[in-house]
């Protein structure tokens, strides 16, 4: 019998790490070998079972990146970028697969995985959940059928722990408006919208953040013409969705040629160029 990929999780207590948690350990197809928070967390040397308030899991909570990794198939990190950059460098090192959830990195964070991505598979989306991956695919569509008459608004709520904006999915949607366009989204991408803005230039892609209470996360893709709109949308109302999505992606990336994957590539979504 073969045996489960063994998983760890980065950002043990953080609301995705208790999500990812729960369900690996709930699935026959996959092994908890590993917790990790950062140097001086209160949770490192628990069971991470009983530090998250239920019963021991026989894991303990690290903070040895290294050792968690030597002894892993795959790490499945939601964490900031800046650990996210850390991790790659670490899961390459190891060999194992790295699924990447952490948003709001900016470019040059995202060129930093390049290097890692040439000795590992790296599976990096700014949502993991089949519902927003197809919601990309349509959102091109729609962009590619209307023109510019039609204004692209792109609307996201989350709740108010979140310290990025505009958020991973909303970019994602972003891209695939533009790409269905057939522009590039620094060109026409419009954010952050105060004062006197003068009237919207035809063509720019907007952006609204909305952040307030325990929103898990929403976002409409709004194409606005004179008298009608088209309003594309996603709800959130659980994060198992996000976590199953990247649990998916760790059993996909075993034994994977190494490289840089998104959702689409693992949910078998993308089109041919
Ligand atoms: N792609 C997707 O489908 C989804 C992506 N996300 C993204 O995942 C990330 C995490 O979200 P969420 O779980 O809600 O956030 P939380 O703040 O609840 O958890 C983040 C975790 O990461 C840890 N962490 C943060 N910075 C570092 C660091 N520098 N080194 C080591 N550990 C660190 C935190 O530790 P500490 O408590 O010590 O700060 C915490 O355990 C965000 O970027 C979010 O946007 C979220 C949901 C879905
Ligand atoms: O921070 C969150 O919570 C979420 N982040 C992701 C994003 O930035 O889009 C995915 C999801 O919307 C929840």
């Amino acid at each position: 019998m073969a045996t489960n990929p063994r998983i760890v999780i980065t950002g043990t207590s953080g609301r995705m790490g208790q999500t990812l948690i729960g369900l690996i350990v709930a699935s026959e197809k996959m092994t908890l070998t590993g917790a990790i928070e950062r140097s001086g967390h209160d949770w490192i040397g628990r069971d991470v079972g009983e530090a998250m308030g239920g019963a021991p899991l026989g894991v303990i909570v690290t903070e040895d990146v290294a050792g968690a990794f030597a002894q892993a198939d795959a790490v499945i990190d939601f964490t900031a970028p800046a650990a996210t950059i850390a991790f790659a460098q670490a899961a390459a090192e190891a060999g194992i697969v790295h699924v990447i959830g952490t948003t709001g990195m900016t470019d040059a964070e995202i060129a930093a995985l390049k290097p890692h991505a040439a000795r590992a598979t790296i599976i990096r989306a700014g949502n993991m959940s089949l519902g927003v991956n197809l919601l990309t695919q349509l959102t091109k569509r729609v962009a590619a059928a209307l023109d510019d008459d039609y204004d692209i608004e792109v609307i996201e709520a989350h709740h108010n722990q979140k310290v990025d904006a505009p958020s991973g999915t909303a970019l994602m949607l972003g891209e695939a408006a533009a790409e269905g366009r057939g522009v590039k989204l620094t060109d026409v991408s419009d954010r952050g919208r105060d004062g006197i803005t003068g009237a919207r230039k035809r063509g720019d892609i907007g952006f609204t953040a909305i952040r307030g209470g325990d929103i898990i996360g929403e976002h409409d893709v709004m194409f606005a013409a004179a008298g009608e709109r088209i309003i594309l949308r996603h709800v959130a109302s659980d994060r198992s969705v996000f976590a199953r999505g990247a649990l998916k992606a760790a059993l996909w990336g075993q034994n994977r040629k190494a490289g840089a994957y998104d959702m689409l590539d693992v949910l078998g979504l993308s089109e041919p160029d």
